[in-house]
């Protein structure tokens, strides 16, 4: 089976070309009888690249081994070899806490006389002390939940520290292609081999599952020059974007399975990030310098920063 039967899978990102980086996880080893030196070639890269860096989501063994995954589904007994639904169970239970909190706050200041509406969601969503209420607290709670989830999801340190002054095309440079070395999904979504195939010496069975790392492609030094070192000028005059079509930077992925968001995310970033840097100067707090900042990540299925950014904003005189 060659690459370009591969591409032509369903399954697989059709634009699919040498330049991506693979990690294999999932393939059920004992069913071809595959020797274990074989299916190291599949761990290898998620070992290197991945493992250190992973606390949940993606990391999920039983995402990764499907004999696992059954066990877990079939079985009353639920394996949770790595504790990670009972952590997010617990995280989950804690965060509802405070949102359930905020609300009996609400509910409590509209009780008392002289409450303005402040016209934000909770007052929206019009809460109401009658039997209907405990459905509305719910909702309401949920509603927070999931925000703040799709919130982690988008967070990603982009503060214009010492770059109010660059032009509109920088600025476009910096938010397009600054995921090159951060990109906030850092495996993309998984997909499956829907046939064998040989890609520059590794056999990738049918059934297969695979997870671009988009991470690793955006420091691969045999792509980027300096790959370590934010340089957005780098892109200036360049045709490589990130629509999908540049395999070498694809944090928003491609082929079908693309990041439906991709046209409002640039053009909100875009106008946050100009937004941002137009109207207030930015410090860092505590006497961390640009060049010192910690830029470490924490990953996840969402790429966090290891330390959150402490960043001061300094309204611009008008
Ligand atoms: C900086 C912001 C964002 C980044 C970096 C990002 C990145 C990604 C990536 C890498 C994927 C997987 C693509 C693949 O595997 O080929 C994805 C999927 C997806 N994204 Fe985004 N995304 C962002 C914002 C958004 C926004 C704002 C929306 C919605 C308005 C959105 C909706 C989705 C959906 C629905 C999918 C799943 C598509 C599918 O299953 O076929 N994303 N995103």
């Amino acid at each position: 089976m060659t690459l370009s039967s591969l591409t032509k899978s369903p399954l697989m990102p059709s634009e699919l070309t040498s330049t991506m980086k693979w990690v294999c996880l999932g393939y059920p080893f004992l069913r071809c009888g595959e020797t274990f030196a074989k299916y190291a070639i599949y761990i290898s890269w998620p070992v290197r690249n991945w493992m250190p860096m992973s606390i949940y989501g993606a990391g999920k063994l039983n995402n990764s081994l499907p004999w696992f995954k059954k066990v877990a589904i079939s079985g009353k007994q639920k394996i949770d070899p790595q504790g990670i639904r009972r952590r997010m169970t617990i995280l989950s239970a804690k965060l509802l806490k405070v949102f359930d909190q905020m609300y009996d706050v609400r509910v409590q200041q509209r009780k008392g006389k002289g409450f303005v509406t402040t016209s934000d969601v909770l007052d929206t969503h019009n809460i109401i002390e009658d039997k209907t209420v405990e459905l509305n607290r719910r909702e309401t709670i949920h509603f927070f939940f999931c925000q703040s989830r799709v919130r982690r999801n988008d967070r990603e340190g982009k503060a214009g520290t010492g770059i109010r002054h660059c032009s509109l095309a920088v600025l476009g440079s910096c938010h397009q292609r600054n995921p090159r070395m951060h990109p906030p999904v850092p495996l993309l979504l998984p997909r499956r081999a829907g046939a064998d195939a040989e890609i520059r010496g590794f056999t990738l069975p049918e059934g297969a599952q695979v997870l671009v790392n988009a991470w690793a492609i955006g420091r691969d030094p045999s792509i980027w020059e300096m790959p370590h070192c934010f340089i957005p000028e780098r892109f200036l005059g360049s045709e490589i974007d990130v629509k999908g079509r540049d395999f070498e930077l694809i944090p928003f992925g491609g082929g079908r399975r693309i990041c439906p968001g991709l046209s409002l995310v640039l053009r909100m970033l875009h106008l946050m990030l100009g937004s941002l840097i137009n109207c207030f100067d930015w410090k860092l707090e505590g006497g961390v310098k640009p060049e010192t900042m910690n830029v470490e990540e924490k990953f996840g299925i969402a790429l966090e920063k290891a330390k959150p950014l402490r960043a001061i904003a300094i309204p611009v005189p008008v």
